[in-house]
């Protein structure tokens, strides 16, 4: 996998790599901060025009596609505008005209290996996941080889890179530990894990001296959350229930928190901070995310799973209102004995936050709102 993380640095700096599937070589760019010229450069060294690859939900957004991921061809002239209104405006019919919009979307073309590829490097990097794509015509495959060669150019299999999002099971490496005593919970020892591309790390927080035997060891999964958690934003319950979750932990004996890092659902906090501001202007938190181009919670729990497995634990009590969080837990073979609801607080900035996650992301929030009614 190494040249996958290689290639995650160079795109996160606005760099191209070239992405190779079984016939084709692909040029590939991040969207963000693709300043007009950058565009032309990488037309100039494929020797093709660039085009745009869109995920599934952001086609959505724009009334096109069937269901899947897809590549539209860049129309000529001010394509930076164009990019951008195409794969994260919020209201890319009045940016590019419906007429506008319609040409774009008509000539919509079947992703091909190297642009899913291309999607998941975006997703894996946190950037928006959309991409620039150009494939290498032949007459430009000697300059796109040299530059390979002289190392400017990072190369990347598809197969891989379309990879980089599975995780791989078994290999997050335990790193370092130390004892931390919180205000809530004295006897506390942090572990770091990393994943093995070494990109993310995870803590796990073991609270007490847990019996790994017992019928069901509490346990909290916990989805990483900068603005709630270490700030108290109001926007969010998050903090609280960090908090309130050592509390219980501690309360119930010992236990464990998961400290994920999967900001914003998995979007990471540059985007999250985009879609607050979606938000503000009246966006739902399940359609800003989508405006961006992403699903409904972009996470994973393999990680969690694997950090269970290091732990050894196999039963828990899980605290959450997250049924997603507890099919996720079972299909990795960890048996949820029980379910714990574990809540914040409702507040006029959060209403419509929680509101949305109950009523269309399925999550057990009556409680909270019966003691608001
Ligand atoms: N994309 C996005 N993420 C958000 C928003 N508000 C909060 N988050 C993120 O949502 C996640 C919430 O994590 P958790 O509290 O662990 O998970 P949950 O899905 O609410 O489930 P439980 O708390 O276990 O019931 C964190 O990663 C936050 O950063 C938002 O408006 N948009
Ligand atoms: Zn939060």
């Amino acid at each position: 996998m190494h040249q996958v993380e290689r290639a995650i640095f160079d795109l996160r700096r606005g760099l191209p790599v070239l992405v190779v599937a079984k016939d084709t070589r692909v040029l590939v760019q991040a969207i963000e901060g693709a300043a007009e010229t950058a565009v032309s450069r990488l037309g100039e060294l494929a020797g093709t025009t660039p085009a745009l690859v869109l995920s599934r939900h952001r086609l959505a957004i724009l009334g096109a596609g069937d269901g899947a991921e897809a590549r539209l061809p860049l129309p000529e002239g001010r394509v930076q505008r164009r990019l951008e209104a195409l794969a994260f405006g919020a209201t890319p019919a009045a940016s590019l005209g419906q007429a506008g919009l319609e040409e774009c979307c008509a000539a919509l073309e079947a992703a091909g290996p190297a642009d899913l590829a291309a999607l998941a490097l975006m997703r894996r990097a946190l950037l928006i996941p959309s991409a620039l794509v150009a494939r290498v015509a032949e007459s430009r495959d000697d300059a796109v080889t040299q530059a390979v060669a002289d190392g400017t150019l990072l190369t990347v299999a598809a197969e891989q890179a379309a990879r980089c999002l599975d995780g791989a099971g078994g290999m997050l490496r335990r790193v370092s530990e130390a004892r931390i005593p919180l205000v809530d919970a004295f006897d506390c020892r942090f572990i770091l894990f990393r994943e093995p591309d070494g990109l993310r790390e995870h803590v796990a927080v073991v609270i007490g001296d847990p019996a790994l035997e017992a019928a069901a060891v509490p346990l909290r999964l916990h989805s990483a959350c900068l603005t709630g958690d270490l700030f108290g934003s109001l926007r969010c319950d998050c903090g609280e229930q960090l908090r309130n979750a050592v509390a219980e932990i501690e309360a119930l004996g010992g236990g464990v928190l998961l400290y994920l890092a999967q900001e914003g659902r998995g979007i990471g906090l540059a985007n999250k901070l985009r879609a607050y501001t979606l938000q503000d202007g009246g966006l739902d938190t399940l359609d800003a995310d989508q405006i961006l181009g992403f699903g409904e919670d972009e996470r994973r729990y393999g990680v969690a799973v694997d950090m269970l497995d290091a732990l050894g634990i196999r039963r828990v009590q899980l605290m959450t209102n997250n049924p997603l969080k507890m099919a996720a837990l079972a299909q990795g073979g960890i048996e949820v004995v029980e379910r714990q609801a574990l809540y914040g607080s409702l507040n006029d900035h959060n209403h419509r936050y929680l509101s949305a996650k109950a009523e269309r992301a399925g999550h057990l929030l009556d409680e909270v709102f019966r003691a608001r009614r």
